[in-house]
């Protein structure tokens, strides 16, 4: 049995898991990379403490050589070191802060030179270990999601991560040091005073922790009115000539525009919560810088605090324009720590969601034992094999095969026919091994599949889809899928045989034509054709052909039948088909009614026989009507042979 998600929003459902992303990212991913991440972070402090420099310096200027009320002296510099005369003193001030913003420059250089490389290489190995993750889930995984599911964690999660460690996290180290050296220089001059400002970061964080609280349920109002808007768009865009042809565009017209009033009021419940911030967070700012000034500006004109609890500490001029400096760029940061503590809810979103898929294991496809079986002869034996499909959202068992046996020689051309929903395909599609039989095996050349390399089994088969998938290229790409090196004849060969040269000849551009997304710019016998000539040019010893040939005209199938027949001499072939004359000259048919084989032979031991086959024969040929309701209008619209 396939085995499949009960979840139907398993993807979003990997956030309840117990998963720490940034510890798993930090771990996994930036291990390699440490040295950037710790040069990086290391240029980032020194920076900050580079930039708390100038005002410290300007203080001292202004004290000591500007208004001449202090002795000229410089932290941590000895008495020695200092020059005696004022001139010089004010060049030595002068040279630092030239030092001071050359070495700010360059170490700013550094910081984002070394904490982009750390990011985008986290980045790039994230995400290609997630896609081949993906790429390694078995079928089932892919029928209960949707691509836009899978999309956006290979995509926007993953530069959501990126996007916090380019930016959130490297601005939350500059923040916590210039914040705090800032509040650190102030308590060191005059701990009274800095109280005012140092007190105004807690309450800062505060609001902005409040605002994220309250803005956060918003952006994700925000997020999914803007999914459900882009799902209507996608939907109106594709289906056009559907809208058209219906003439239902004041109908669409309604429903685009109740999505976008959706979008609309969510997006302005989380701008007008937005809007708010900012303001709040610069009048509790100016507040803080108003007092400092109030009192210090008293203070230092009038020689005296202005309460009492300032007594015992003293404040100069110089003093003073250090704290309005600094209280004033307390605003900027704290502002950045909304987005901040924003940034890193999204990320940690996302790296639940990625690591949750790199961490569940449960739908990759799997070999039971290492492979057997080197060559592939092509003896096919299905030894009572049921199988059902059981979806998320209907849990229903209902089998699709029930108890199916046959044997095939290897070389035999097998025809497999049957109503619509009959379980033809799924029957093709547990040889490949998209799905596993709940009960049974099903074996090549006597080994049972599960046991075979899945890498082996596969690349013995050659398989044409019901609906094959047309790459965005040349047709000549296109035919030689997986195989870059192929010879131009070979392509040649390989199209004439699946009957597209014929076309393909009266293309402007030949084999070098651009087919468009999925092949849009072909018809769609055009792109069978093309899908047929890709496992051609394979030449796997298996061929397994669904419906290949159901949109080209009668006169074509013929030529490529009689192609196939030489062609595909010696390999196993199975060729489903609704077209009975399709089939009609192979070795054996398979008949399937209702997860069942009800008939096999040749065409004529099946017309003799004068069962369900003999009934869709005569079908086709118009000579009689279907009496069994149950023959779907498909089988009987299906064209004579
Ligand atoms: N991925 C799937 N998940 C769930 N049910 C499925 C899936 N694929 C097919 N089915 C169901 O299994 C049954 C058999 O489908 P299958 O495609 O094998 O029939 P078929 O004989 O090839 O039909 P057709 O001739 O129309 O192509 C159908 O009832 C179909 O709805």
């Amino acid at each position: 049995m396939s085995t499949p998600n009960t979840d139907t929003n398993e993807l979003s459902a990997v956030r309840d898991q117990d998963i720490q992303p940034f510890w798993q990212l930090f771990t996994t991913y930036g291990r390699e990379q440490l040295p950037k991440f710790i040069l990086g972070a290391v240029a980032s402090i020194l920076r900050m403490v580079m930039e708390l420099i100038p005002t410290i310096v300007l203080s001292i200027a202004i004290d000591s050589l500007f208004f001449d009320t202090k002795p000229f002296g410089l932290p941590l510099v000895p008495p020695e070191w200092i020059p005696s005369t004022t001139g010089e003193q004010f060049f030595l001030v002068l040279g630092i802060m030239v030092v001071v913003y050359l070495l700010n420059s360059s170490l700013g250089w550094l910081n984002s030179y070394m904490w982009n490389s750390f990011a985008q290489h986290v980045q790039h190995s994230l995400r290609v270990d997630t896609y081949e993750s993906v790429q390694r889930r078995g079928v089932p995984f892919f029928d209960d999601r949707q691509t836009g599911d899978i999309m956006s964690i290979l995509n926007n999660d993953i530069n959501q991560l990126e996007e916090f460690l380019t930016t959130h996290l490297n601005n939350l180290i500059l923040i916590t040091v210039r914040v705090g050296g800032m509040g650190v220089v102030m308590l060191l001059i005059n701990w009274k005073l800095a109280l005012i400002p140092v007190v105004t970061i807690p309450i800062l964080g505060f609001i902005s922790h409040k605002f994220v609280q309250s803005i956060g349920p918003k952006y994700r109002s925000v997020r999914e009115a803007v999914g459900k808007l882009n799902n209507r768009l996608e939907n109106n865009v594709s289906g056009i000539t559907t809208v058209k042809a219906f003439a239902t565009e004041p109908f669409e017209r309604t429903r685009v525009a109740d999505a976008s009033a959706q979008y609309l009021d969510t997006q302005w419940d989380a701008i007008s919560t937005r809007i708010l911030y900012f303001p709040t967070m610069q009048a509790m700012t100016a507040a803080g810088y108003i007092s400092v000034f109030g009192i210090g500006g008293w203070w230092v004109v009038t020689g005296t605090p202005p309460l009492s609890f300032f007594e015992g500490t003293t404040l100069t001029a110089g003093s003073l324009v250090l704290f309005l400096n600094y209280s004033q760029r307390f605003v900027y940061p704290m502002r950045r720590m909304g987005q901040i503590i924003n940034g890193y809810q999204y990320a940690r979103a996302a790296g639940e969601r990625i690591f949750g898929l790199l961490n569940d294991d449960s739908n990759s496809e799997t070999t039971t034992k290492s492979s057997v079986t080197n060559t592939v002869e092509g003896t096919i034996s299905y030894e009572n094999v049921s199988f059902s499909y059981e979806t998320a959202s209907d849990k229903s068992t209902e089998q699709v095969l029930k108890d199916v046996s046959f044997t095939v020689e290897s070389g035999e051309y097998v025809g497999v026919v049957g109503r619509t929903g009959a379980g033809k395909s799924t029957l093709l599609k547990l040889l490949l091994r998209f799905y596993d039989p709940d009960s049974g095996a099903v074996r090549i050349d006597g080994t049972d599949v599960q046991d075979e390399s899945l890498e082996m089994l596969r690349e013995s088969i050659g398989y044409v889809s019901q609906e094959p998938y047309i790459f965005h290229g040349t047709v000549s790409e296109n035919i030689a899928y997986g195989l870059p090196d192929a010879d131009r004849s070979d392509i040649r060969a390989a199209a004439k045989a699946a009957g597209a040269d014929s076309f393909l000849d009266d293309f402007q551009d030949g084999y070098d034509t651009m087919v468009g997304e999925r092949g849009v710019k072909l018809s769609g016998g055009q792109r069978q054709r093309i899908a047929l000539a890709r496992a051609l040019l394979h030449d796997r010893n298996i061929l397994l052909l669904d419906e290949t040939t159901s949109h080209v005209d009668n006169e074509t199938e013929a030529t490529i039948q009689r192609n196939l027949t030489s062609r595909t001499d010696g390999q196993t072939t199975f060729a489903i088909a609704h077209r009975l004359s399709t089939v009609r000259n192979a070795d054996r048919i398979l008949v399937m009614n209702d997860g069942k084989i009800v008939e096999q032979g040749t065409h004529e031991e099946l017309l003799e026989a004068g069962e369900l086959y003999s009934t869709l024969w005569q079908i086709q040929l118009g000579n009689t009507q279907p009496e069994d309701s149950s023959i779907g209008k498909a089988d009987v619209s299906i064209q004579l042979p």
